[in-house]
């Protein structure tokens, strides 16, 4: 494969923490959970090129992790492990991102459009045009929050085709629009791949991705099962719907369960010791391979979980806020409580019934 890429993703996984409660998700965060929490790996180790100007698809049943793949890519999201390169001056726009729901059509439009970097006066310039592109009336003085899906998404496409993104994410947003609208976005996208912009899509439409795509991704329960030429994949992913369609209902669940089950046991230890050892095979003489993977997997993610010093960290802090909040409502000061702690039983003031402290 070439390497002008334009967007690189190598080894992405991602994990999320399956959470009964927000207490659970809490506790996580302070790593003070007792019990182990079930994890579901909805990516498990993606690695792919797309390259400028390549109009890619992305295909799969539901919940296969073309959102969580397309989402890690605009930024959306952080990937668990591996690294994700979107090369140059390059800006993204997914079009379901990002719309505040407390804000109205024309505030999202703004702030979005501020978001990609343009300044109030162009904003100012392209404010007819996104309105007029979107056609939603008089809702564009509306919360988002009430929109119906077609229309947050006809808001969404809107502007994200006028912001010209050097990289267009459309994940669904087809699919929800009327047909006029339909062919005014496939336009667009025709215009798009005309001025050689990369773009990503992701649907469950064979047809749309068949018109639009020059190569497919088919992403099968957190893996990437094949990528090639549009009519292969769409061809090989026909015939896995149909031999789906044709299993018995019982057979569909036990095969759904079975993949489900793999992405709950997935063993990313395993999976890095599987790079490493396919690395090793590949470059016999390259040296530290194990700590160049480990850095790949790791270098460049974001940890959501605290580490042991930054735990101790945020323990010590506490510990001395609430011990300042203590000094300060014992009325004594702090030299006084440095020299003799045991003031602190003793306060000199009190709080009197209008919640102010008296001495
Ligand atoms: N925040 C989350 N917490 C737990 N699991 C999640 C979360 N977000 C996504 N998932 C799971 O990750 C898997 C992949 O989801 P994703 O939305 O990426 O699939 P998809 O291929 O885009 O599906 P669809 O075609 O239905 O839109 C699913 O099993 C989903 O339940």
């Amino acid at each position: 494969m070439a390497t002008d890429y334009k967007i690189m993703v190598q080894n992405v996984t991602k994990e999320y923490d399956l959470f009964k409660t927000q207490s659970e998700k809490l506790r996580s965060f302070f790593a003070l959970n007792s019990k182990p929490v079930p994890h579901f790996w909805s990516l498990m180790g993606i690695s792919l090129k797309i390259m400028p100007g390549e109009t890619l698809g992305l295909i799969g049943v539901n919940g296969s992790g073309k959102s969580t793949l397309s989402n890690i890519i605009s930024g959306i999201i952080p990937q668990t492990t591996g690294i994700v390169d979107v090369r140059g001056d390059t800006s993204i726009i997914a079009i379901g991102a990002g719309l505040r729901g407390n804000l109205t059509g024309l505030e999202n439009i703004r702030l979005k459009a501020l978001m990609q970097g343009l300044t109030n006066e162009e904003i100012d310039g392209l404010m007819d045009d996104i309105v007029s592109f979107a056609d939603i009336g008089d809702f564009l003085y509306q919360p988002v929050k009430s929109y119906s899906s077609g229309m947050k998404s006809r808001l969404g496409f809107s502007i994200a085709v006028h912001v010209n993104p050097d990289i267009l994410i459309i994940d669904e947003a087809l699919s929800v629009g009327d047909d006029t609208f339909y062919q005014k976005c496939v336009d667009k996208i025709s215009e798009f791949k005309q001025e050689g912009k990369t773009i990503i899509f992701v649907s469950h439409s064979l047809k749309q991705v068949e018109m639009l795509c020059d190569r497919v991704a088919w992403i099968h329960y957190g893996t990437l099962k094949e990528v090639g030429d549009t009519e292969s994949i769409v061809k090989d992913y026909r015939a896995f719907v149909k031999w789906f369609k044709d299993l018995s209902k019982k057979e569909k669940k036990q095969f759904q369960r079975k993949m489900k089950e793999a992405q709950k046991a997935f063993d990313i230890d395993a999976y890095q010791q599987s790079v490493v050892e396919d690395r090793q095979h590949e470059y016999p003489k390259e040296k530290n391979v194990a700590a160049k993977v480990k850095k790949d997997f790791y270098g460049s993610v974001i940890s959501e979980k605290m580490t042991v010093g930054t735990r101790i960290l945020t323990v010590l802090v506490l510990l001395a806020f609430l011990l300042s909040c203590w000094v300060n409502v014992s009325g004594h000061s702090l030299t006084e409580v440095a020299d003799n702690p045991s003031v602190l039983m003793q306060p000199t003031s009190h709080v009197n019934t209008a919640g102010s402290i008296k001495k």
